[in-house]
């Protein structure tokens, strides 16, 4: 691949042994000189710090709050985007006694075989692939969200993404195509906030357990540095990686017995037993509505003063449902990707969270 020069929309060669002999290529800036044109403002800087030490907090319980990671499945549109986090931001104030509320901001999407890669990737969503406008695109968002004082999530992809967006993220997500990468959990090991380790696509919940393991270790790696070159990094090890159950194929794994399984699979790896439950994807059935029904029960063992449960993940937009790609008439805040609650429905899904997180905090309060 090339790795020198400013070689946007030209036809590189390949280094010998790769197929296909020539290839189109729209090489990005480097993580300097975007850091360097959308650099990170004092605000979005506190809200990140504060947003980390929440999460952090709220994972191992020393804040009894719900750890919540909501919002669209993916982010296709900047101005809806946008528009989901403004009200996202006044609900986050609204219940912030109970929950603390984190917006998925994901810009690169794992398929299970093709499909659209996210904004990162494809920010025009027509297979042109222009990365250099991705990451411009990603950080602005991110930047303005967290400029709101709203904590951001992402699923960590390309491995390179962190050095140009990670300053900007209060909780990452190896997802469940991932988790067993080497790769993926090298690059864990060094990020600076939280990171969840979803379940295995086929369900297991082991490899995140192993992942956690992996990650929490020092590693070295090839990976770039702020000039965009090739560098050795080295890590110091994350300890604040932690399951996210994401249920798999027909296979939910959000209930009672779930929770206890994988808390026993952490305590038997000397792992703490604090965990995340996603309430979409394999939980769900890509359903959104089945989402809402899978929210409440997770929210009935909260209620009944389940402690390993320390977060939710929840797939929501503007509107319900989901959108093909490329329609004439795209909906404003519809998803193109997986199928979201629409709004009305998350916040009562919230507010309902925000009851069972109460209900928690006066049973434990009542055995102590
Ligand atoms: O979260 C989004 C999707 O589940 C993920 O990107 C995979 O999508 P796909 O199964 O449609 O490829
Ligand atoms: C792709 C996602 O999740 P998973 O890895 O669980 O499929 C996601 O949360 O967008």
């Amino acid at each position: 691949m090339p790795t020198e020069g400013n070689l946007d929309s030209a036809v590189a060669q390949c280094p010998p042994g790769y197929i296909g002999g020539q290839y189109r290529t729209h090489l990005a800036s480097t993580p300097g000189e975007i850091l360097g044109e959308l650099p990170l403002t004092e605000a979005a800087a506190r809200s990140v710090s504060a947003g980390r030490l929440t999460t952090r907090r709220a994972l191992s319980g020393d804040d009894d709050r719900l750890l919540v990671v909501v919002g669209p499945c993916s982010i296709h549109d900047v101005n809806a985007g946008l528009a989901y986090a403004k009200s996202l931001g006044d609900l986050a104030g609204d219940l912030g006694d109970d929950l603390a509320i984190v917006m998925r901001v994901y810009v690169e999407k794992p398929r299970t075989t093709v499909g659209w890669t996210g904004l990162l990737t494809d920010p025009a969503l027509d297979g042109s692939l222009d990365i250099g406008r991705g990451l411009r695109m990603a950080r602005t968002l991110m930047l303005e969200v967290a400029e709101m004082g709203l904590p951001i999530a992402t699923e960590w992809l390309s491995p390179s993404a962190p050095a140009y967006l990670a300053d900007l993220i209060s909780w990452g997500a190896i997802g469940a195509r991932t988790v067993e990468s080497q790769v993926h959990r090298q690059l864990a090991s060094g990020l600076p906030m939280p990171v969840g380790m979803k379940n295995g696509s086929t369900g297991s919940v082991g490899v995140a357990v192993d992942a956690i393991r992996s990650a929490a270790s020092p590693h070295a790696y090839l990976g770039i540095n702020r000039d965009g070159r090739p560098v050795t990094l080295r890590t110091t090890g994350n300890p604040d990686c932690h399951v996210v159950l994401r249920g798999s194929s027909g296979r939910p794994n959000y209930r009672a017995e779930h929770v206890r399984e994988a808390a026993r699979l952490l305590s038997v790896a000397s792992l703490p037993t604090g965990l995340v439950i996603d309430a979409s994807h394999g939980n769900s059935g890509k359903d959104h509505e089945q989402q809402a029904v899978v929210a409440r029960e997770i929210g009935a063992q909260i209620a009944a003063g389940d402690t390993d449960i320390r977060g939710v993940m929840l797939e929501g937009f503007l509107v319900p449902g989901r959108q093909e790609l490329g329609s004439d008439e795209p909906t404003f805040g519809q998803s193109v990707t997986d199928a979201c609650m629409g709004w009305d429905a998350t916040v009562s899904v919230l507010q309902d969270l925000a009851a069972a997180t109460r209900r928690r905090r006066a049973a434990t309060a009542t055995t102590r």
